[in-house]
């Protein structure tokens, strides 16, 4: 399971939960502007806007699970299983493009989703695994930037770009689904509910959340969509960047899962195994991971934006702690 939200403030801030029963062996990748990146069908990026997230890196190749570019743009991979899906290659068919080259691809050729809507009019997604051992993932992406999100699905009907008003995303079924499975959760408030109940009981709301109740608590992708999405909209949040990220951080939260309270059917527990926040505005990847709930940054400004090397940040993954005596 994953969740991604986009929220704005006064900078835009993009954030994703990695839920997963194994790592990737990721870590924060910075690809600066002149560091090549060939892909299969297409001739060879040899300059580029500049990306920063988070990929593990193979024979030089940044596979990246989420990223934002220098201009703002941010994109997450969320698990699609059994509808995802990717013909293969025709040679007539021209701008074919693999999974796991879209992040770097999108990233760096788009400074909006305007630009990114426009490029993928012409894109065929195609099966083309990285390597033998690194098979196609079965994703759908949420592609977003300070104006707008979208959501990019391909289906045995093809290439679908979804609007995304709620700035959420989860996992199965499509966002097709979990827009219209909304429509079940309109009756809650953030206030407390009136009693349309009966006229001759006499309710009373008895604390504060009332309004909440029917709101899902439970880690299924529709579940962890509707929770995100309330949370959401509903976010009050001052503009600081303080404020921004613990507010983007606490939505994360309440999807996150717990290790043990989901096992998969490999008798593994998926866990979050990170969170992000990405200020898209300045370029600054925030992280924290299960063991540490201190938050890591990683400022792609701090970086040479004009380098041709490829820059590897591990992963902090050990409990830090600010010690009071
Ligand atoms: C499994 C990850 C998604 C997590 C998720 O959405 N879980 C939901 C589970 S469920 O549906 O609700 O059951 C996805 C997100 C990004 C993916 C990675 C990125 O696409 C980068 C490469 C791409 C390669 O083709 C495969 C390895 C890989 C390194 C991918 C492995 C895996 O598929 C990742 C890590």
């Amino acid at each position: 399971m994953c969740t991604s939200i986009a929220k704005r403030t006064h900078d835009f801030y993009f954030g994703r939960t990695m839920d997963i029963e194994y790592n990737f062996d990721e870590s924060v990748i910075f690809t600066p502007r002149n560091y090549s990146l060939p892909f299969r069908k297409m001739s060879t990026l040899d300059r580029h806007y500049a990306i920063l997230g988070i990929a593990t890196v193979k024979e030089g190749y940044p596979l990246y699970a989420d990223a934002m570019n220098e201009r703002g743009l941010c994109i997450a991979g969320l698990n699609f299983p059994d509808n995802a899906y990717y013909p293969d290659p025709k040679d007539s068919d021209t701008n074919n493009i693999s999974p796991f080259e879209l992040i770097p691809w999108i990233l760096g050729k788009c400074a909006s989703v305007a630009e990114t809507k426009r490029l993928l009019s012409s894109a065929h997604l195609v099966n083309i695994p990285f390597s033998k051992d690194i098979p196609v993932a079965p994703l759908h992406w949420h592609i977003a930037d300070s104006d707008s999100s979208i959501v990019l699905e391909n289906t045995r009907d093809g290439m679908k770009l979804y609007d995304n008003p709620v700035g959420v995303l989860t996992n199965n079924p499509g966002f097709h689904f979990q827009t219209t499975n909304l429509c079940q959760y309109m009756n809650l408030v953030t206030g407390s509910p009136k009693n349309c109940f009966s006229s001759i009981s006499g309710l009373v709301p008895f604390g504060q959340g009332l309004g909440c109740v029917g709101l899902p608590g439970d880690f299924s992708p529709a579940s962890r969509f509707v929770k995100a999405a309330y949370l959401n909209l509903s976010s009050i949040c001052n503009d600081d960047e303080a404020s921004s990220i613990s507010q983007v951080f606490h939505i994360l939260d309440s999807v996150s899962l717990v290790k043990g309270s989901v096992i998969t059917s490999d008798d593994l527990c998926d866990v979050t195994t990170y969170s992000c926040c990405m200020n898209a505005t300045k370029g600054i990847y925030y992280y924290k991971t299960y063991n540490n709930n201190q938050l890591t940054a990683v400022d792609m400004h701090r970086e040479n934006l004009e380098s041709n090397l490829l820059k590897s940040y591990s992963l902090t993954v050990t409990q830090q702690i600010a010690w009071a005596n």
